[in-house]
């Protein structure tokens, strides 16, 4: 069963083409990945998802319901979202941030009750913030908003998370820690990802996304070969199963690096056989 099904998504600003013809199916209860490079449209896909944008084309559908068709606030029950960006909180104290997740269960004038309180303190420590309920946002270190924004969409307590690159400013401590807190939930998840290894560690399945389109989706260990990475980002890496969790594991390299040393017979991970000159490094090793 999908959670979410794109169909031939169309998204043009001022005529240009920032994504063309984006179909695909997110399965209930996957945690999917969208990979690729900068400017390729991982962004404006998810803002055309969490309705930031309106398809210039095309549908969208979360559990079979139409979500052009779909309430603002029947929304904000169904879909949480981490964006990249967050310059609208001017003065508000990081507990203020939070409780706003659960705006989409308050009627009007209704206030706050114990268990929304209780949900924000306990996302609060969940995230390493407890201490910091009184402390203004705007004053907070990168990685201390982004857990503050995390917390704000998991008490919005819906069945689907968007998440656009979300262990932007995290050290990597708080990235595992994010990146397993949402894991735990088992809530169907769509996150653009930078990080090939955290794609390879969380991720059920991943999207390629190469100038407004995918060029490539699969499961993980169909999509993260080392012919992918140098088509898509021009980089050499060498891809291998982590021993310990079995997962593949991503290592970049220089332009070639060599596998036997240097000198006239030497190898080329990547078969590069060219003239070239060596890394002082490298020729220091071979003598
Ligand atoms: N508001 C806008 N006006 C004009 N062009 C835009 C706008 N928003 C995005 N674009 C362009 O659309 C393309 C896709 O941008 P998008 O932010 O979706 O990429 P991305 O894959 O998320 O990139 P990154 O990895 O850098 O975050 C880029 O070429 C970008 O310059």
């Amino acid at each position: 069963m999908f959670k979410v099904q794109v169909k031939d998504l169309k998204f043009n600003i001022d005529k240009k083409e920032i994504l063309k013809d984006v179909s695909f199916d997110v399965p209930k209860g996957s945690f999917v990945g969208v990979i690729g490079p900068n400017g390729s449209g991982k962004s404006t896909l998810l803002k055309n998802i969490y309705r930031l944008y309106k398809p210039t084309n095309g549908s969208i559908f979360l559990d079979n319901k139409d979500l052009s068709t779909m309430k603002d606030k029947d929304c904000a029950k169904e879909i949480a979202v981490l964006a990249q960006e967050s310059n609208t909180h001017f003065d508000f104290t990081v507990e203020q941030i939070v409780k706003m997740g659960r705006y989409p269960y308050k009627s009007v004038f209704e206030d706050y009750s114990k268990e929304d309180l209780k949900m924000v303190k306990d996302m609060l420590k969940k995230v390493g913030l407890e201490s910091y309920t009184e402390r203004s946002f705007s004053q907070l270190s990168g990685g201390e908003k982004q857990r503050t924004l995390i917390a704000r969409a998991l008490v919005q307590n819906t069945d689907f998370l968007v998440l656009d690159e979300p262990t932007n400013h995290l050290d990597i401590g708080y990235q595992i820690q994010l990146m397993d807190l949402v894991k735990s939930l088992k809530i169907t998840t769509l996150s653009a990802i930078h990080d090939m290894n955290l794609a390879s560690m969380y991720c059920d399945y991943l999207i390629v996304m190469k100038s407004g389109q995918i060029i490539n989706a699969g499961k993980v260990e169909e999509v993260i070969t080392s012919e992918m990475l140098k088509e898509v980002f021009g980089v050499n890496a060498y891809v291998g199963i982590n021993p310990i969790n079995k997962k593949l594991q991503v290592s970049f390299m220089h332009t070639h690096e060599h596998i036997n040393g240097v000198g006239h017979d030497h190898i080329h991970e990547d078969g590069f056989t060219g003239e070239h000159e060596h890394y002082h490094e490298h020729t220091q090793a071979a003598l």
